[in-house]
């Protein structure tokens, strides 16, 4: 299956506005009060900022212009002095509807990008391996933390403006029609020209910010990668080729922010000129207007105001609408994970099956893309053998031990496990059941104490003393002894403050704390030396009885105890019976060569 989001970006970069936003919105379904609360906030905002102009129009006309002779002027002055005052109260209670309003909007876009980092966070959790394979992790981290930042950007600060924009708009619209058609209509004329130009260059502002933020996500893979590997850099001298490496993605990076920085900066100019069409158009016909006796001074300077604010909310939509092409072209980003299916899902198994072994290969084929590693294997392991596939590098021994644990499913055919298809248990059931040690082992930042416990949940109340205790039942006691500090030793995931020997260790005792009847040793003790590795082996032999082993290894001293050894190589899966037949085979077989 393929997993690589930047092959899958054209096609679901497709997807319309409003169905982004709306699935957008249903992940903060449960913000709808503040949501809603927000709303009212700027919707009281806009309507009173709308009635100014329109007190100072019917003030000037009334009171200035053509004041009517029975009003004295201290009448007059009165008249003016309230309708100050009413202004003066308007613009108060918009001060703090908008301060409610940024507040509010604040919060949400906080808790947005929380839910949002763990929802993605979450899926990243239940996708298979072959998605991290085909993935870099750069560009993961970029879509958890830059794309969604992008998000919360828009949220917190441009969605109620843009509300609050369209509000201003439409009322501005309402009171310029309303007072006179005709003026109205010649004033609202250059707004039909930007719509059609934000519909005409909307594609490309979003196409052109998609475009910027992957290749965000390429620098931020680069980076990455050579942080990773800066031994090997060094130790290679290859610090010109990353250099030249992260000068590419940098110069691409440039290029691209470049076009994305244009294009969120076309919309500005555009419609400042629109707008200056408006007043013109206003300005003209208004005066006509009034020569011909069917306007009056006061409207036409409410009228500028209206047109002001018609336009005004549209220029600063102009960069509010780039805001919201670039919080898209994230959201596309993030959906890719959001809606990547994962090809492991757990199946329901009807089927009804004779196997009494623990593990049972039937049919197996199994390809990485297009290239088939395994080709028709069948083979069963008994419950308390121990097992080892051995055979040349590259000949599918991972990849085998990999279907055991699921890390992947097979192509076609089935992998049982203690009869039934291995896909219908559930994680947590099929994790519990099976170990898996790998060649470098994962390990977090923290003590050997909670490495330990990761994954080993059953122990997490235990004290020191309880876990040591439980650590030597479990016939681990003289490997803890290795470490200085005990259970307290300090381990950096990426660091040197433990050897690669020490740290499989602590991934040998994790994985037999959790008493699994299936135990994969996946080179596990590559790094370790042969007196430790003899203890190892002692305690692999003392599991329990039900455990089953399966190991795999170049060193033939770590595979002599097994009962059954497979062959591993050119896509096949071959039974050599015990070691001695494996050793007298191999011998048999150089001797025919
Ligand atoms: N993630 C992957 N994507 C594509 N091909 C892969 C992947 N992992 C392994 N392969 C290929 O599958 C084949 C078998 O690899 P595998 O790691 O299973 O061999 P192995 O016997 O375990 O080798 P080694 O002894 O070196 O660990 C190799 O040709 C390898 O290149």
């Amino acid at each position: 299956m393929n997993y690589d989001l930047n092959q899958l970006a054209g096609a679901q970069q497709k997807t319309s506005i409003y169905s982004g936003l709306k699935k957008l919105l249903q992940l903060i379904a449960h913000e709808r009060k503040n949501l809603l609360f927000a709303l009212c906030a700027i919707l009281v905002n806009s309507g009173l900022n709308l009635l100014g102009p329109y007190i100072i129009g019917h003030t000037l006309d009334n009171y200035v212009v053509k004041a009517d002779e029975h009003i004295s002027s201290a009448e007059r002055y009165h008249g003016v002095l309230m309708n100050c005052a009413m202004l003066l109260g308007i613009y108060l209670i918009t001060l703090v509807s908008s301060y409610l309003q940024t507040r509010l909007m604040g919060g949400v876009g906080q808790r947005m990008l929380f839910t949002l980092r763990n929802a993605i966070f979450n899926k990243l959790q239940q996708l298979p391996v072959a998605f991290f394979n085909q993935n870099k992790a750069g560009d993961l981290i970029s879509r958890v933390n830059n794309d969604t930042d992008k998000i919360n950007q828009f949220f917190s600060q441009s969605l109620m403006q843009f509300i609050g924009s369209i509000a201003t708009m439409v009322g501005a619209g309402i009171f310029l029609l309303a007072i006179n058609l005709k003026l109205g209509a010649a004033a609202l004329a250059p707004g039909l020209l930007i719509l059609l130009f934000t519909t005409v260059v909307s594609p490309w502002v979003k196409r052109t910010n998609a475009r910027n933020l992957k290749s965000v996500g390429g620098m931020s893979a680069e980076i990455q990668e050579s942080l990773n590997n800066f031994k090997v850099i060094i130790a290679f001298n290859r610090r010109d080729y990353f250099r030249k490496r992260f000068d590419v993605a940098n110069q691409q990076n440039y290029k691209t922010a470049i076009g994305a920085g244009l294009a969120n900066n076309i919309f500005m100019p555009v419609y400042t000129l629109f707008a200056s069409f408006a007043q013109l158009a206003v300005l003209t016909y208004g005066i006509y207007l009034i020569s011909e006796g069917e306007f009056t001074v006061g409207l036409l300077i409410s009228y500028f105001s209206y047109t002001t604010n018609f336009y005004n909310p549209l220029r600063q939509l102009a960069t509010l609408w780039a805001n919201f092409q670039v919080a898209m072209a994230g959201w596309d980003r993030i959906s890719q994970i959001l809606d990547m299916e994962t090809d492991l899902a757990t199946v329901t198994d009807n089927s009804v099956n004779n196997s009494t072994a623990l593990l049972d290969f039937k049919n197996v084929h199994f390809a990485y893309g297009d290239n088939e590693i395994l080709h028709n294997i069948n083979f069963k392991m008994e419950r308390g053998k121990t097992y080892a596939l051995v055979g040349p590098t590259g000949g599918g021994k991972t990849t085998t031990a990999s279907l055991i644990a699921r890390l992947y499913d097979p192509t076609s055919g089935n992998v049982l496990l203690n009869g039934k298809d291995i896909r219908s248990y559930q994680p947590t059931d099929r994790s519990k059941k099976i170990g898996f040690i790998l060649q470098e082992p994962f390990l977090f930042t923290g003590t050997v104490r909670e490495n330990i416990l990761y994954g080993n949940e059953a122990y997490a109340g235990y004290t020191d003393v309880q876990l040591e205790e439980a650590i030597k039942n479990a016939g681990l006691g003289k490997l803890l002894a290795m470490f200085d500090a005990g259970l307290e030793t300090q381990v950096l995931s990426a660091g040197n403050s433990i050897s690669l020997g020490q740290k499989q260790l602590i991934a040998f005792m994790r994985a037999v704390l959790r008493n699994p009847d299936l135990l994969i040793l996946d080179e596990a003790t590559a790094n370790i030396d042969t007196i430790t590795e003899k203890l190892l082996s002692e305690i692999l032999n003392n599991l329990p009885q039900h455990t089953t082993r399966v190991i795999i290894a170049h060193r033939l001293n770590t595979i002599e105890n097994a009962d059954e050894i497979f062959f591993v190589n050119g896509g096949e899966v071959v039974r050599a019976g015990s070691f001695d037949d494996a050793m007298g085979l191999l011998l048999n077989n150089k001797r025919v060569s």
